[in-house]
């Protein structure tokens, strides 16, 4: 059942703690109380799903209220000249799957086999994780039920899974155009049938996490109804978690400490019999670890919290792919949606379609297609990078990605019409770190020091660059001559590398896509948070770590799905572990 109160809990001791009930908490809680046997307390600081409307229309990605996101911004980017820009995360049951973009993109076959190299473990390669993605992926039809042949490649998808997928319900007039022009100028913009195969280099239709005209995210679906009633399973919501607890001997972390009320408490205490499953996300869980005295020892002593296991690598590798805006205004008599939040009378109407036939404008994310592409060894090397050197996962992986949205990707577009580019670095060389603020005192629910380090090396700014260029030439392709007017901004003038540079530093923010503050490594390994079947490392028992900051890289791409797929497989290993 759901709680909004911790009084009404049936319990202090569960087999399972979930703490965080986003993408990987809601695996958890929905596989291992398939078990009836098997009691499972979910923890979740943010909200109920139930009542959050926004989270529910997917055209709304834009408009989610700021009261369902811990409203972080990151500390001043040194590569962004100071700037400290909004870093998004998802405080509401589903976590960020309740409030993100919805891509549907699982990574590269490259991207995994790294992971499986890196950890030792070919449990994580490409081949070894398609169970999992099948496990998660339940293939939808889209909302208008148009014909999809000839859009992605039915045998690289799963039907039978928990999460839905779809392709666009609703047509964009722009959608031809950005085809056309990708057959007029070839190369990188070469179609793609489907980027979901492992092989994701192209330009392809956006596959996107939506159930005909609702979003679906871990709490619409793990959680949804007919596992949520599951009398084994138990979600606390608005239930702020501030550290583990050492429970026995040596170091056994078994219990829990959170509250409903950060200012006043009074703070609570739950205990696992099996495990403690922190599942916070890349923010969340190295803050709790810290917070619990687990991290690296010199610098918990130097803020006051007494360290109780040295692992210093908590925190630390903070990987985030940024983006880069570019907008351009089209024709005045452009077929684009920005009218959707320009004029009150569109939106309307677009809301009585949607709730009367969930079909029309509101059913799609903005973004209709992607593009995934490499820099070569020779534009790499003009980039500065050593011959051999490559800053992705292997050679069917992207650097670059360029999403295509047909107007101006915000809840409120100016006057015109528009067409959006956003250039993401998918292939970032900066690392940061998730540190606590420790000033006037420890307090365990501040929001923390986040700093992505954005643009703190020589190739992330130079690559983003080269991703403007491209998106600048997909602009100028003959289909999009007397439709493209002009870009905005300096975007405009910009055309020099130092003049794309500058705009890149001045307008890039979060993809929302970090990862490895709780880094997986190889057992025995000197460095990494966990080993490669999530057990924490230091020594420490009954603590595993099942969300995004185990991934010791990022995946090329989006990081929802691949961390539905750490959860699918963190979930069986657990089950192994306990015989359940
Ligand atoms: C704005 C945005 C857009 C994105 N767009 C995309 C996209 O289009 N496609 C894609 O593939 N990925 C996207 N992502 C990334 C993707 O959503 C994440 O990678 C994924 O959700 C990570 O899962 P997680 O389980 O690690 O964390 P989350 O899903 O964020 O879950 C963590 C949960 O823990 C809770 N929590 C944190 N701290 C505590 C605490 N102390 N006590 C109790 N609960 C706590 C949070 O409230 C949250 O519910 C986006 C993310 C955001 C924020």
């Amino acid at each position: 059942a759901l709680y909004k109160n911790a009084a009404d809990l049936p319990n202090v001791s569960y087999d399972f703690i979930v703490v965080g009930g986003g993408v990987g908490g809601s695996v958890l809680a929905n596989r291992l109380t398939e078990n009836p046997s098997t009691n499972v307390l979910v923890l979740e600081g943010g909200p109920s799903n139930e009542d959050a409307f926004e989270t529910k229309v997917p055209f709304f990605v834009t408009r989610i209220p700021a009261q369902y996101t811990w409203n972080y911004t990151t500390t001043p980017q040194v590569g962004m000249h100071n700037a400290e820009v909004p870093f998004a995360r998802g405080f509401v049951l589903g976590g960020s799957s309740s409030i993100n973009g919805m891509f549907y993109t699982r990574g590269s076959s490259d991207d995994f086999d790294r992971y499986a190299e890196v950890t030792g473990d070919s449990g994580w390669s490409w081949n070894n994780v398609q169970t999992y993605f099948a496990k998660n992926e339940k293939w939808t039809p889209p909302a208008d039920g148009h014909d999809t042949t000839g859009q992605y490649d039915p045998s690289v998808h799963s039907t039978t899974g928990i999460n839905s997928y779809s392709l666009s319900g609703h047509h964009q007039a722009l959608d031809p155009l950005v085809f056309q022009a990708g057959q007029e100028l070839g190369g990188i913009f070469d179609f793609k049938l489907d980027y979901n195969d492992g092989t994701p280099l192209g330009l392809g239709w956006l596959q996107a996490a939506i159930n005909g005209s609702h979003r679906s995210s871990a709490a619409t679906s793990y959680l949804g109804p007919q596992f949520i009633s599951r009398p084994n399973l138990h979600v606390l919501v608005n239930a702020r978690v501030s550290r583990i607890l050492q429970t026995g001997a040596g170091s056994t972390f078994q219990g829990v400490e959170y509250t409903q009320d950060i200012n006043n408490g009074p703070l609570r205490s739950v205990s696992a019999t099996k495990e403690v499953l922190l599942a916070a996300g890349v923010i969340g869980t190295p803050q709790i670890l810290l917070n619990s005295g687990i991290g690296d020892s010199s610098y918990l002593s130097s803020v006051g919290i007494p360290p109780l296991v040295n692992l210093p690598s908590v925190g630390r590798n903070l990987t985030d792919q940024p983006t880069t805006g570019c907008l351009w205004n089209v024709r005045a008599d452009a077929d684009t949606f920005d009218p959707v939040f320009q004029e009150q009378n569109v939106l309307d109407d677009a809301m009585d379609e949607w709730n009367e036939d969930g079909t029309g404008p509101l059913v799609v994310t903005p973004i209709g297609e992607v593009v995934f592409f490499r820099l070569n060894e020779t534009e790499r090397a003009n980039l500065g990078l050593p011959a051999g050197v490559d800053t992705a996962a292997g050679p069917n992986t992207p650097h670059l990605e360029l999403a295509i949205g047909n107007g101006f990707v915000s809840p409120a577009p100016p006057p015109g019409r528009w067409l959006t580019i956003s250039t993401n670095l998918v292939s970032a060389t900066s690392r940061g770190s998730v540190t606590l603020d420790t000033t006037g005192g420890f307090n365990a629910f501040r929001a923390p020091h986040i700093d992505p380090a954005f643009y703190t090396t020589d190739w992330d700014i130079k690559a983003m660059r080269e991703a403007v260029k491209a998106a600048k030439r997909f602009v100028s392709a003959p289909v999009f001559q007397n439709y493209v007017v002009e870009a905005l901004g300096t975007l405009a003038t910009a055309e020099t590398d130092e003049e794309i540079e500058e705009y890149v530093r001045s307008n890039s923010g979060t993809t929302a896509h970090p990862v490895g503050t709780a880094s997986m490594s190889p057992k025995g390994a000197q460095w990494g948070v966990v080993d490669p079947d999530l057990k924490m490392k230091g020594g420490i028992k009954g603590v595993r770590i099942v969300d995004a900051s185990v991934f010791p890289y990022n995946p090329s791409m989006h990081t929802m799905a691949p961390t539905y797929v750490i959860a699918e497989r963190g979930a069986d290993l657990i089950k192994d572990t306990w015989n359940l």
